[in-house]
């Protein structure tokens, strides 16, 4: 399976927004926002619904900020490669609310649950995070972390 999706961290100062996933792939770990762009979607259209539909909130003002391969192999073979699309916001409209989806927190920059969230996580989300944009390569056996790589991109404009 290959698939293209989106993640998301809204910012509000020093704040971000992570999610608790509450079903799906990564249910019991913090992550942001999104999920997989249907067919006859652009990724910034797919991001704004998945974060309408997850937590409830509109973002009017998206800056892109890379994006990450994820292969999974299992037995040797590729079970899945994720094409994801990664964005910020600090401009919304809505409070966010819990969904059947994902329970939404606000952590300081300097204290995300690292030990909660996806071992690539703490990888490229301080780049991110940093304001910069990545490219980032990670190869998972069974969703184990083996190999990865991760290039800064040069800003533009
Ligand atoms: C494996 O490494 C990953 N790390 C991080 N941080 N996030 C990841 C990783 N692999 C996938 N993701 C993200 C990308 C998407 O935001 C979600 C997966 O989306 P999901 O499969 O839940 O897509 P939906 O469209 O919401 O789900 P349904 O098919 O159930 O509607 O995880």
């Amino acid at each position: 399976m290959i698939s293209l999706e989106t993640l998301l961290y809204l910012i509000q100062g020093e704040r971000v927004l992570l999610i608790l996933k509450k079903r799906g792939l990564g249910k019991g770990l913090f992550n942001g926002v999104g999920g997989k762009v249907k067919p006859g979607e652009t990724p910034e259209q797919a991001v704004v619904r998945e974060a309408e539909e997850e937590i409830g909130v509109k973002p009017i003002q998206l800056s892109w900020r890379g994006l990450l391969e994820f292969w999974n192999l299992e037995n040797g073979q590729v079970e899945s490669i994720h094409y994801v699309h990664v964005y910020v916001s600090e401009k919304y409209v809505g409070e966010p609310r819990e969904s059947d989806e994902a329970a939404p927190l606000w952590f300081e920059k300097g204290n995300i649950p690292y030990d909660r969230m996806w071992e690539d996580d703490r990888l490229w989300l301080p780049v991110v995070l940093d304001g910069k944009r990545v490219y980032g390569k990670f190869e998972f056996e069974d969703w184990k972390l083996r190999k990865w790589i991760v290039y800064l991109l040069q800003q533009t404009g």
